[in-house]
């Protein structure tokens, strides 16, 4: 609806110098935007900045901070207000609302075309702008030619107010901290006497600081409305003691009826995976992520803005200035990296402050994932410099409150506002949320997840972070998720794709794409942390469990006596010593394997009976020279049996797989076992001795295995393109593979 301007002096019954009483700004507030009354610290916003003071102003989410230098815009007869804003969506949100309402508002960005941006300029140049609110990016301030005519119109008297919104992201010590923020500190130098307006709805007290000096704010008002959303019911639910996580969130969005929900999620993937999943049990939802383009992000955001879709799942991506006031449920999915961040966007609930819920499900896994991540960007950082080593430990501080608000059995609100410095009364809460409410269910469930993580711990279950090279190809992406570094050298273009997520960061295969090998290929990463787990866990228990014993000393001596024994009969009773023959292989075993332990040392010892079975006069006799020329059994060999020479290589030395593949199969039972053991017997590369004297099979990391399985497997395959009309070359292998 398009509303002629409100006559001022008809509103205030002020003269052009007076300055409006609140009883003008509140008809300026119902005229253009329909609202009955100023809400919490609103009015004293307008005022200050109004009377020409610098304010900063502390609203929680939702609580109508736009409304501070929305109405000052149209509180002055002439000239403009500057709002500065992290994202173009916002911006175009922002100013397709206002000129809803009539209101002369524009925003410049790459996005506008030409002919838009030439008739904003035009306006400015002018000596009296149409324009009341104008609406920039932080980048384009920076740009010279920008500034020159912002000083232009500020020497005309036709700045009113600067306000800048988001201002949180002006701090390192931020949650959102954008290094382009940065730059607003030159507009005090630059358009001196202009009322600067700072914004924000997260600020603990150390922000609140950074963001007023940053600001060059001279004795501002200081405005600090309550953070807590009582219209906010909050919630944990714990993965790890749910049957399905899926179907629980599914039942959740069901249940709420016809409802608008924001689901956020730690990885694109799992986006589109939890996005896909709720579509097919029949809830409207599409996701939202900086992995789609432009053209789809902005269609589901319009869809679900005019609810042609009821449910976004999303990464951070989807962010600040969402502004749909019926938002009944926001849904963390995986644990949010800071309180700061939760608020924020569980805050984007009931902004028309109805009854609304958030809703977090909190995993042990998830947890781990998000330290593993934060301690990376930590890792890395600590190199950089000091005050970044700081930040990083702040990050990982900032977790753990997170972790304490899931994991403690104290109100939940409580520790929200406790965060952001509040003192809260006992009575705040009243049963709005879990733990006021079912005291006794929470500390229940928390008992459970105590259990499950013991229990957890003692399996050595752990999925984090086998040493994959993904890790490596992805630690980059942490520090856009981290604090936005490469921002600063972004154009303004990239503004809203810089508000990125931690897609791909983790590495989680792809859920939707061979789901099959992935499970084989985790349970396997499971199977070698157990390993390892146990290794190191239980250092007195793998020496006595994992030591070789004697009598398995003798009982391999036995073994190989028989199958020498066997030999020397099959080679038409060649002459060798039995006895000292079978000792010597077996001390050979020993040798190379009685550190590792007695699997790898058992793998060896059956290879080599294998080896014996088969073997010719020659070769055994050549193995065994040393015995023959040399009682000592530190004197050289010649050759040994190993993976590249045994004529039963595809079934030898590796027919009893290393522990982690034998541990695999206890997880994943021998359809898993079999297939690795066979893909395992084609790929492992010829082994290399550690001594000139002994060619033994090397035993393969998993790294190591999964790697040489896919030069096998792309051989394989380009082997079988190469080969005409499709005939394949080796069908036993590709078999085996299969
Ligand atoms: N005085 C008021 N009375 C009723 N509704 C209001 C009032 N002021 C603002 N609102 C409404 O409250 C909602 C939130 O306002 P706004 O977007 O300005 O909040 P915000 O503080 O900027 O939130 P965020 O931190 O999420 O950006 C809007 O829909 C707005 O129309
Ligand atoms: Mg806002």
């Amino acid at each position: 609806m398009k509303k002629s301007p409100l006559p001022l002096q008809n509103a205030s019954g002020a003269s052009k110098n007076q300055k409006l009483g609140k009883e003008a700004l509140v008809k300026l507030l119902r005229w253009h935007f329909g609202h009955p009354e100023f809400r919490g610290k609103q009015l004293e916003a307008i005022e200050a900045v109004l009377s020409g003071r610098d304010c900063f102003c502390l609203m929680p989410t939702g609580g109508g901070k736009s409304m501070c230098y929305q109405i000052p815009a149209l509180a002055k007869k002439t000239g403009i207000v500057l709002v500065v804003c992290p994202l173009i969506a916002l911006m175009e949100n922002q100013v397709m609302a206002l000129k809803e309402k009539g209101i002369a508002a524009e925003y410049l960005s790459s996005t506008q075309t030409t002919q838009v941006k030439k008739k904003i300029h035009e306006d400015l140049d002018s000596g009296k702008p149409s324009l009341r609110l104008l609406y920039v990016t932080p980048e384009l301030i920076a740009t010279p030619g920008f500034m020159t005519k912002l000083t232009k119109i500020h020497s005309r008297g036709l700045l009113n107010l600067i306000a800048i919104d988001e201002a949180h992201c002006i701090s390192s010590w931020g949650h959102d901290f954008r290094p382009s923020y940065r730059k607003l500190s030159s507009l005090r130098s630059h358009l001196p006497g202009v009322p600067t307006l700072a914004l924000t709805a997260t600020a603990v007290p150390k922000v609140q600081k950074d963001v007023i000096e940053s600001l060059r704010l001279q004795n501002p008002l200081v405005l600090k409305s309550s953070f807590n959303r009582s219209n906010i019911y909050y919630e944990v639910r714990y993965k790890d003691l749910l049957h399905n996580v899926y179907a629980d969130l599914s039942d959740v969005l069901k249940s709420s009826g016809d409802i608008c929900a924001i689901v956020y999620c730690l990885e694109r993937t799992m986006c589109d995976y939890l996005s896909v999943h709720l579509s097919q049990n029949g809830i409207s939802c599409a996701a939202y992520h900086a992995g789609l383009n432009d053209k789809l992000r902005s269609s589901v955001l319009d869809d679900w803005i005019s609810s042609k879709i009821q449910v976004v799942v999303a990464t951070v991506a989807f962010g600040m200035g969402i502004d749909r006031k019926d938002v009944r449920i926001v849904c963390h999915f995986n644990i949010p990296k800071s309180m700061e961040g939760f608020y924020q966007e569980s805050g984007r609930a009931g902004r028309d402050q109805l009854p609304s819920r958030s809703l977090l499900y909190y995993g042990i896994e998830d947890c781990k994932r998000m330290k593993f991540i934060l301690s990376n960007a930590e890792n890395k950082k600590s190199k950089a410099s000091n005050s970044q080593e700081e930040l990083s430990k702040k990050s990982l501080t900032d977790f753990q409150q997170m972790v304490e608000y899931c994991e403690g059995s104290g109100c939940r609100r409580k520790k929200i506002l406790e965060n952001f410095g509040e003192k809260v009364p006992v009575t705040l809460c009243s049963k709005t949320c879990d733990a006021c409410k079912h005291p006794n269910l929470v500390a229940k469930y928390l008992e459970e997840l105590a259990t499950a993580c013991i229990v957890r711990q003692k399996a050595g279950s752990s999925r984090i972070f086998v040493g994959s090279s993904s890790n490596k190809v992805n630690e980059d992406q942490s520090s856009e998720f981290w604090n936005r570094d490469d921002e600063a050298s972004c154009s303004e273009e990239d503004i809203s794709d810089s508000d990125d997520d931690v897609a791909d960061l983790v590495a989680v295969k792809s859920l939707t794409r061979s789901k099959l090998i992935d499970e084989k290929l985790e349970a396997l990463q499971r199977a070698e942390e157990k390993y390892y787990q146990n290794k190191s866990d239980k250092q007195t228990d793998k020496l006595n469990k994992n030591a070789i014993s004697d009598t398995l000393r003798e009982a391999s001596k036995q073994r190989l006596e028989n199958a020498v024994k066997q030999a020397q009969q099959r080679l038409g009773n060649l002459k060798i010593e039995v006895e000292k023959s079978a000792s010597f292989l077996e001390n050979e075993c020993y040798k190379k394997y009685g550190k590792t332990g007695k699997s790898f040392y058992y793998s060896q010892v059956a290879s080599t009976v294998r080896w014996l079975s088969t073997v010719n006069s020659t070769d055994l006799t050549d193995r065994l020279c040393p015995i023959t020329s040399s009682p000592s059994e530190n004197t050289p060999l010649k050759t040994a049996p190993s993976a590249s020479q045994s004529p039963l290589v595809e079934t030898g030395p590796f027919a009893t797989l290393s522990p982690l593949v034998d541990r695999a199969t206890e997880i994943t039972g021998n359809d898993l076992h079999e297939s690795v053991r066979l893909e395992a017997s084609v790929a492992l590369s010829p082994t290399q001795s550690d001594s000139p004297s002994t060619i033994l099979p090397a035993i393969p990391s998993f790294s190591e295995f999964i790697n040489s399985k896919k030069v096998t497997d792309n051989r394989s395959s380009a082997s079988e393109k190469q080969s005409p009309n499709g005939v394949e070359k080796n069908p036993e292998k590709k078999m085996r593979l299969r």
